[in-house]
Formats: structure tokens, sequence, C-alpha cells
């Protein structure tokens, strides 16, 4: 597991830390494992070209203690101050390993400067520029290296984040570096892992300073392959269909016949005992004629809700069945039940217009929504507010409704009351396809039923849904049915033998 710690939580540590060590010690840790990663990018480091892009902060700091380092080894380290301070101890290690500084370029003529010159011809640029106090996008000079940095040829290395980006929530509302590699110093940032952030950070790289006795519990998760094998229900010999889960679904109608099919598939491959469906007439035809070791049943018309199964571990309802009063009150039945329910869709729209549905229960529910559907849960906020800040909006439904809330997008979140929340690592614009939602649901539900919890489920279903579409992925586009057969390849692929 990856955690990350907001920038006031990160002073709070760093100050607890720097009372006990003497004067610098973080820094020169920190510059230490920014050098060596430096160092692992380059071809040789004894005569690379390396420029730093330096602020005026703690983090022009790292940067310079880093390049005085790769100076000793040999590397030409050309240091371009931006701004009116320059972290002097710094600048008087680089200099005293042979490195030398070129001016900032002005607001004029920035392209034809001796700085545009060193960026463009060199071999490694380090953006040293601001770290975690920087607010905003960036201003000038800064944004002008910034552009220099993006459209030189040589790998950027961001000194522990991306110029530009709001650490706390990944937000860029203004210039910002495009780094191929982040090195974050003592704890990762949220903002390094939700986009847009996540998508200007590149690879990241953590070096241990040693704030990890001082640091609370983290404010955001990334799992990675072996968080989600842990949690991964695996069939034991005591298994049988009925320990292994039944899970009922209600998605999918005689319209929407698709939806079913799609949310069905989802769960079967991601390992469930048993399929309970309760459709339309034709909505079953179809999920039978795809599916037919599922368990389908057509709605009485004279009492559909009364026709719904029972007796079973979780449902999964919502995706493709409508906003008529006859969905409403099979979402309200649903709701009922003191079994996890997964609510997507359609089912989030009605949550949206009768909020009672939801905030009356007390049992496990997990809402499935994307940026749209929850500003319908959000009145008064738009769609663009949500996405720009994922992490709080979906934290802030969580708690409104009393649920976990996996807020679908660029970066899918997952909130719940009381717990860290978590950013998925897995996310793909392949998986922006119709449907592909719908088998994220199936595959969120057969985990319902295996006994996870609402986060948990929502966490590996996240993971599994994304690196599914990787391991379908073979160059040509995929569309939601090829999630499919690439679901147990990308269990699979989480223990490598
Ligand atoms: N915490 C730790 O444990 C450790 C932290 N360490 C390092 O310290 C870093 C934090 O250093 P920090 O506090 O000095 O702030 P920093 O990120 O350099 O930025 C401040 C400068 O940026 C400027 N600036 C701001 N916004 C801007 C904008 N939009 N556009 C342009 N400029 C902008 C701002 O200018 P001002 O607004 O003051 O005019 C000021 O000059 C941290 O990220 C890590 O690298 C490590 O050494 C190891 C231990
Ligand atoms: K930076």
């Amino acid at each position: 597991m990856r955690y990350a710690h907001t920038v006031d939580t990160v002073r709070k540590a760093e100050g607890g830390l720097m009372a006990r060590l003497p004067d610098g010690t973080l820094m020169r840790r920190a510059a230490a494992g920014l050098a060596a990663v430096c160092a692992r990018m380059l071809p040789r480091t004894y005569g690379a070209r390396v420029v730093l892009l330096v602020g005026g902060g703690d983090n022009g700091g790292d940067a310079l203690y880093a390049g005085a380092l790769l100076a000793r080894r040999g590397a030409a380290v050309r240091a371009v101050p931006a701004g009116s301070r320059v972290h002097e101890g710094g600048l008087a290690a680089l200099r005293g390993a042979g490195g030398r500084t070129v001016p900032a370029p002005g607001a004029q003529g920035i392209a034809d400067s001796p700085a545009a010159a060193d960026i463009a011809g060199a071999d490694l640029i380090v953006d040293g520029l601001v770290g975690i106090g920087g607010r905003g996008g960036l201003r000038a000079p800064h944004a002008g290296l910034a552009a220099l940095a993006g459209a030189a040829e040589a790998p950027v290395v961001a000194v522990d984040l991306p110029s530009g980006i709001d650490p706390d929530t990944g937000a860029v509302t203004g210039p910002a570096v495009r780094a191929d590699v982040t090195v974050t110093f003592g704890t990762h940032k949220p903002g390094l892992f939700v986009d847009p952030g996540a998508a200007h950070a590149g690879v990241v790289e953590y070096v241990d300073i040693g704030l990890g006795p001082e640091l609370p519990g983290p404010r955001l998760e990334c799992p990675q392959h072996a968080d989600i094998a842990a949690l991964l229900p695996r069939p034991t010999a005591e298994s049988d269909k009925y320990r292994r889960g039944v899970l009922a679904m209600a998605v999918g109608s005689d319209r929407y016949r698709g939806a079913a099919v799609l949310a069905v598939g989802g769960a079967l491959r991601m390992g469930v005992g048993m399929v309970r469906y309760a459709g339309s007439q034709g909505a079953v035809a179809e999920v039978l004629h795809h599916w037919p070791e599922v368990v389908a049943s057509v709605l009485d018309p004279m009492d559909p809700v009364g026709s719904l199964p029972r007796r079973v571990a979780a449902w999964v309802v919502g995706s493709g069945r409508g906003l008529h009063p006859v969905a409403a009150a099979e979402l309200e039945t649903v709701l009922d039940s003191p079994r996890p329910v997964l609510a997507d869709a359609d089912a989030i729209t009605l949550i949206g217009k009768d909020p009672r549905l939801l905030r009356d229960r007390s049992a496990p529910t997990l809402i499935t929504p994307h940026a749209g559907e929850l500003a319908r849960l959000l009145p008064g906020t738009e769609r663009e507010d949500i996405e720009a800040h994922r992490l709080d909006h979906a934290a802030r439904a969580a708690d409104e409704y009393g649920c976990t809330v996996l807020l679908k997008g660029s970066t899918t979140v997952i909130a719940e009351p009381g717990h860290p929340a978590v950013a998925n690592p897995t996310g793909s614009p392949l998986l922006a396809t119709a449907g592909s939602g719908d088998v994220l649901a199936g595959m969120i539900g057969a985990l319902l039923a295996g006994g996870l919890t609402p986060r948990e489920a929502a966490v590996c279903g996240a993971y599994l849904h994304g690196l599914a579409a990787r391991v379908a992925h073979d160059g040509a586009a995929i569309s939601a049915s090829d999630l499919f057969d690439a679901v147990p390849r990308a269990v699979a692929a989480l223990s490598p033998r």
C-alpha cells in the first residue's frame, strides 16, 4: 500500500523530527535519494548535462544539493534560479562541487535565453521550482521554465511533486510541470495519485527520510498488486456455491438488455457462487442466452417487487433499470434488505430524487456514481467542481449519505466515513466506453457477495477492472465485453508465479 498525507500533516511531522535532528539532515536525506534516482535515469552520470530548475524555497534547495552530488560524480550541472530568492546552502554546495548557474530568462525573449538553450540540450531536467509550498498554477518565470522543460527531449524528474499541481487534491489550475518521474519524500502526497495531478507525476518514486514514526493515519491510500491479492476471497476446499455467495442482480430492462448481460458477466467472471437475476422477460432471455449458469426469474408484472429473490448475500441494483415508479419501489425494497447493496446508475438518480431512501438505511451500502451522477446527490455542486476536487466531493457524499462512495472517472476514488480515501491506480482511458461501468458493478457485487466490506469490494473491483482493461488491450480499442475474459487473467497477474 502507498500512503499519502496532506501538506499540513507533513509540516507537523517534519517539525517534530527536525527538532531532534541536526539542521539540514532531512534535506540531505531527500537530496541523496533524489540524486540516486537521477543517476539511475542517466546512461552514465559522468559528462551528463543536468539542468536544475530552482525555485526560491526548500524544493529548490533539494534540487541544488542533489545537483551537487551529481556534479561530484562528473555531471555538468547548470542551475536556473527562478524568482528573487535561492537556497543559499544549496547554491554554495552546488558551486563547491563545480556546478554553475544560468540566469533565469525574463518574460521577454525566453526562447532565445541561455537557459532555454541549456534546457533544450539537457540529458536530464530536474524540476525543483515548487514543492509542497506551491499554491495555484505556476507564475512567471516558473511557468516559462516549465514550458521549456515540456518542449525539451530530456526526461523530467520532479522534486517531491510536479510544480504547479495542488499537493492535497491533484488539481491543476494553471501552468504545471509534466514529469516522467517524481521523487517524493517522507510520504506520498495525495495529488500524486489523483488526476490531473497523477497524470503530471509519471512514475512515482518514494524516498524514506525517516518521517514515518511522526505521521498519523494517511489522508489517502493507493493499493498495489499485493494489497489486492491479500483482500480477494479465494475459494477453499469447503467452498460451495452458497458459501461463495449468492448475488442478486436487479439491473437491465427490456430496453437496456445489454446492461444486464454486462453486469451479470462481470459478476460471473469475478467469481461468485451464484447469480440470481430478476428482470423483465426480454432481459431474462438475453441474460440466459449469454450466461446459462444464471438462475433467472421473470418479475411478476402484477407484483414485481414481491417476486424479487430472497435469501441472497448481496444486491446489485440500478444499471439500465429505469426511473419509473416500479423501479423506485423495487429500489426501496432492495434498500430495506439487511444485506449489502451496490446501487448504480439509475438507482443513484432515484436516490438523488429521494435521499431518504439511503439515509434511513443502516446496512452496508455502496454507490458507484460518475461525476455527473454525484452532482445529482450534492445539490448546488457542478460536475466540473467534482472532477477538479474528486477526493473532497466523494468524502462529502459518503458523510452526507452514510455510505461508501466509489466515484468513477479518470482517477476512481473511494470514500467511506471513518476511513482514509482510496485512489485507484489502474484506471485507464480504455475504460471510458459504454457498458464498462455495468461490468464494474457486477465485479464489485461478486466481491460483496463473497464477504468483502463495501470499501474492500470497491477497492478490489476498481483495481481489477482497470487491470483487466490493460490485460485485454493488445493495441486495438477494447469494448466492455472484452473485459470478461480479461478479469481472470487480471486476477492471475496479481500474484506472479
Ligand atoms: N517537509 C519535509 O519534511 C521536507 C521538505 N523538503 C522539501 O521542501 C519542500 C517544501 O519547501 P518550502 O516550504 O520552502 O516550499 P516550496 O515547495 O519550495 O515552495 C515555496 C516557494 O515557491 C514559491 N511559489 C509558491 N507557489 C508558486 C507558484 N504558483 N508559482 C511560482 N512560485 C511559487 C514561493 O514563492 P512566494 O509565494 O513565497 O513568493 C516560495 O519561493 C518540499 O516540497 C520538499 O521538496 C525536503 O527538503 C525534505 C524534508
Ligand atoms: K517540484
